[in-house]
């Protein structure tokens, strides 16, 4: 059973030991509630025989009392388990939950994450994690509590008058029915309301990501118009799951109360007729109600125990995704980064790699140089193991990096990328990112080198100013240059440059490109740059060109050769006489 609950809600073994527990309190709970009904029925047919007896109807009364405190320490001691079963269990699993689901997702590939939408998976860690933390602490143990303690009651009620009994439980069955069979209903319009909610989310937060450009291109009244939409299907489908809910669950709670009314009735005649006792049709009225509150309960929630579901599948599909994985330690023969044949695809039949090979000297610089879309960063991640290849080899100094666990494997790299990301924290804490434990100290030396410190000074705090989300109130090139320190922290033996220095102007690129000689001396350095300037100072120039390397080899005898890449400096040298003319209100290209 443990096995089968742990398969059916995506839960740990403690978590589903914990979940039978609740379950088996909640129905104890349930049952004790019945106990003080049970208990009158015993002082009121003490009275009635006494009274009828001539004898003493207060007879007895202390050891009642005794006996109804006892009950209440019994009650209170079973709620209190309960509680505790159901909450804080619960909630350690909950937390177990997230950090499993967030170490997940620190090893899943970056394949993973570039074929899953954003927002969903926001949605996933936050808003699933909390339905199922309130699923599993409000309504899946009280509904196999409730199942259980209504059976066993249901049973009580009938061995001890099977005609007053079944006048209370026969709406039992047929209320459940009601509920089974609306349940692929249910199930239908949950799971619409819940995709038509994801699409409003993820039409907001795409709206909050490109509101910049959507009013640059003066397309807001066209995009507002289809969020519009977005959000009216939203609430359509929300109102139809909520009606087609509240028609099943309000017909089960109906038909419950209809219980009340037969019980009276065949109460009212047995009673009449001399066949039981008034105390006992009494206890059997009270029963109706203790049985049919907990039901209540679960009715309500009932809907919501079968959304739950979708979560579950959803939660389980990261958690099986499957991982890269490899060697904690390896020891390379040096760092040369060797590509061997290397294809590779982000989609099935989209080929973007295909029998890549060639070599990135230790002590070298290699250029990645090529038309736009030719695959040269997707060669420098490949490089990083960012993506596993689908064939050939990629190695590090002859060690297959598709063999070492990438975080490992990551410890030997430096990178600065084109999209530069930074924390809402401090300059000092954003540029130590490239290596925890650096002293405040290192991390100033590090960004002075990378030419930091002109607007560093700037700053209203200095180094610990907190700058906005993502490095917000920063320039592109104030942002790229605190990502380069980051790099010269690390002072890692392999370093790749994705046109590291793009977005700065030309007084600060050559001030970073020293920086950066320095950075690089004995190290393995594969940089992609579109600048014949810094290509021209490579070692190596490795050109690529619709996923095929095209030409390789020093930049001088490749200009000599006169192939793709001195057709590229040539343009680029070309392009560099050519100027904007504004003309007539219209800007127009010209050569000068
Ligand atoms: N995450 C991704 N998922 C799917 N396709 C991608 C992804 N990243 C890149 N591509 C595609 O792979 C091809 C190579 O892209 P890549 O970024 O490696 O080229 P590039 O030579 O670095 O281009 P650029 O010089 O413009 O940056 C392109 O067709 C691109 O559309």
């Amino acid at each position: 059973m443990i096995k089968r609950l742990q398969q059916r809600y995506a839960l740990t073994e403690k978590g589903a030991k914990d979940l039978v527990r609740a379950a088996l309190l909640t129905m104890l709970a349930n049952i004790s509630l019945m106990i003080p009904a049970g208990l009158l029925l015993l002082v009121l047919m003490n009275i009635i025989t006494a009274l009828s007896a001539g004898g003493d109807p207060a007879a007895g009364v202390w050891g009642y009392t005794a006996l109804a405190a006892a009950l209440v320490a019994v009650i209170y001691l079973v709620h209190y388990f309960q509680y505790k079963a159901l909450f804080i269990s619960v909630y350690d699993e909950s937390a177990n939950r997230r950090v499993r689901l967030a170490e997940k997702l620190r090893a899943l590939p970056l394949s993973f994450f570039g074929k899953r939408d954003l927002s969903d998976l926001t949605s996933t860690i936050m808003s699933d994690c909390s339905l199922l933390e309130q699923g599993f602490s409000h309504w899946v143990p009280q509904l196999y509590g409730t199942a259980v303690s209504t059976v066993i009651i249901s049973a009580c009620l009938l061995i001890f008058d099977w005609r007053l009994g079944l006048a209370v439980v026969w709406v039992i069955p047929v209320a459940a029915v009601i509920v089974a069979a609306s349940k692929k209903v249910q199930d239908r319009y949950g799971t619409r309301a819940l995709l038509a909610r994801r699409a409003a989310t993820d039409g907001l937060q795409e709206l909050l990501e490109t509101v910049k450009d959507i009013k640059a291109c003066n397309q807001k009244g066209s995009y507002l118009a289809g969020l519009d939409e977005t959000l009216a299907q939203e609430e359509k489908a929300t109102v139809r799951g909520e009606l087609v809910t509240g028609v099943c669950v309000t017909s089960a709670q109906a038909l419950l109360k209809l219980g009340i009314a037969t019980t009276v009735l065949v109460g009212v005649l047995l009673f009449a007729s001399g066949q039981v006792a008034l105390p006992v049709f009494l206890i059997y009225l009270i029963a109706a109600s203790r049985v049919y509150d907990p039901l209540n309960n679960v009715l309500i929630n009932m809907a919501a125990v079968f959304g739950m579901q979708i979560r579950v599948e959803r939660m389980r599909a990261i958690e099986e995704q499957p991982v890269q994985t490899g060697t904690d330690s390896y020891s390379p023969d040096g760092y040369d980064i060797a590509f061997d044949h290397v294809r590779f695809a982000y989609n099935e039949n989209e080929g973007v790699l295909e029998d890549v090979s060639f070599t990135a000297k230790q002590g070298e610089v290699t250029a990645l140089v090529g038309p736009s879309g030719g695959g040269k960063s997707t060669a420098a991640k490949l490089a990083a193991r960012f993506w596993d290849v689908d064939g050939g080899t990629v190695t590090i100094g002859g060690v297959d990096v598709s063999s070492v666990e990438p975080e490992t494997l990551l410890e030997n790299y430096a990178i600065v990328f084109q999209d530069v990301v930074l924390f809402r924290d401090t300059v000092m804490e954003n540029i130590r990112l490239g290596r925890r434990g650096a002293t405040d100290e290192e991390v100033i030396a590090a960004a002075r080198a990378a030419q930091c410190e002109e607007f560093v000074s700037r700053l209203p705090q200095g180094y610990q100013t907190v700058i906005g989300e993502n490095g917000s109130t920063l320039s592109g090139g104030e942002r790229q240059r605190i990502s380069i320190a980051r790099a010269l922290l690390k002072d890692a033996p392999i370093v790749l440059l994705d046109e590291a220095t793009a977005s700065l102007d030309v007084e600060n690129e050559t001030a970073v490109q020293e920086a950066l000689s320095g950075l690089v001396q004995e190290k393995t350095v594969l940089v992609i740059a579109h600048r014949m300037r810094t290509v021209m100072g490579a070692d190596k120039v490795v050109v690529l060109s619709e996923g095929r390397v095209a030409e390789m080899g020093r930049p001088e005898e490749l200009v000599q050769s006169g192939g793709v890449f001195a057709r590229m400096v040539k343009l680029q040298q070309e392009s560099a006489d050519w100027k904007l003319k504004g003309e007539a209100g219209k800007t127009a290209a010209h050569k000068a």
